[in-house]
């Protein structure tokens, strides 16, 4: 195999409970993950001159370096028994960028998912998720690709089964710095654990449930709070994450789309379907087949 092009879906946090703090800082979260049927593209066509070369279309750039494609490959060389093997990489991107809807994380774990076929270095699936692990607490979901009930700090996961819904999506143009609201002193931090969380996620009893970030980031972000309350009047909705984008929960794609046409011109907004198995999995499973 010497090309592979697969997407980097969305994910929502249906819910998110802070149920603690740890000595590190670091927080303590109770949260269920579905991907999103929209996602990012990622074309990885392999190389024998050793290098690992991105070209994005992305409207924020940002220092190869930093760029969490880019830093998975780096990963991923050290497992290469030969070293000329190198990767051209080109990002097509369709995900607001620090929304909480996890672009970064995901386009992280689908270059894990491609080199490590391109490169055949046969690492497993959980190996994969701790070497992700090092790039975002998010980045293991998005690898083991199922949608998952996590709990403690990115490395607890339950699997999930949602209802796979139709979201309207909104992104209300601002950006939220999770550090910031993860150091807020107003940020609340001891919801009970959940007694049964299999029994949470499978009935999806999410509004019984919430976000623990919501109440903050509405009031340090007037646009976030006024997009949530336009998206209440057609749907329960929510923040995802930190935010900045919120969501409703739709039965049909048609109520979605219904809504999304009335949008306010400040916001960007989009419609897309919860999905259980994260769609890198279902195009990879497939270019393998057709090998
Ligand atoms: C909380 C979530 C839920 O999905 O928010 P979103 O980023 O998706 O909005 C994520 O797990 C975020 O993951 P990610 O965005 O990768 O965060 P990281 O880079 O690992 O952490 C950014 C900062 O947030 C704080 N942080 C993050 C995660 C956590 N469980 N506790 C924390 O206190 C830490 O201060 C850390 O330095
Ligand atoms: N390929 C990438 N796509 C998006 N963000 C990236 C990427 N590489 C690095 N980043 C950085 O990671 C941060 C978080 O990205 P993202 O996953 O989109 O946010 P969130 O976790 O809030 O959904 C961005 O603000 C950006 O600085």
């Amino acid at each position: 195999m010497k090309q592979l092009t697969l997407p980097a879906p969305a994910k929502l946090n249906l819910f998110l409970h802070i149920t603690g703090r740890r000595d590190n800082g670091y927080h303590e979260l109770e949260t269920l993950f579905q991907f999103l049927t929209i996602a990012d593209t990622l074309e990885f066509t392999l190389n024998d001159d050793g290098v690992i070369r991105l070209n994005s279309d992305s409207p924020e750039p940002i220092a190869l370096a930093d760029n969490l494609i880019y830093r998975a490959a780096q990963a991923l060389q050290p497992y290469c028994a030969n070293s000329k093997l190198g990767a051209d990489i080109k990002l097509t991107k369709r995900l607001p960028m620090g929304g909480g809807v996890g672009g970064g994380s995901s386009d992280a774990a689908t270059t894990l998912l491609a080199l490590n076929q391109l490169w055949n270095l046969q690492l497993s699936p959980s190996k994969l998720a701790a070497i992700g692990l090092a790039l975002g607490a998010d980045v293991p979901v998005f690898v083991h690709g199922q949608a998952t009930f996590a709990r403690g700090v990115g490395e607890q996961f339950l699997p999930a089964t949602p209802k796979e819904s139709w979201y309207l999506v909104v992104h209300p143009q601002v950006h939220v710095s999770t550090a910031e609201i993860f150091q807020h002193s107003d940020l609340p931090r001891s919801t009970a654990k959940l007694p049964e969380p299999t029994r949470h996620c499978s009935d999806l009893a999410w509004l019984e449930l919430h976000n623990d970030c919501e109440k903050l980031v509405c009031s340090l972000n007037p646009q976030v709070a006024s997009a949530l309350e336009w998206l209440l009047k057609y749907a329960p909705s929510r923040l995802t994450g930190t935010g900045a984008c919120v969501f409703a929960v739709f039965s049909t794609q048609q109520q979605a789309e219904q809504a999304l046409r009335e949008l306010p011109e400040q916001y960007r907004g989009f419609v897309a379907q919860g999905v259980n198995h994260s769609p890198a999995h279902v195009a990879l499973a497939q270019a393998l087949q057709s090998e």
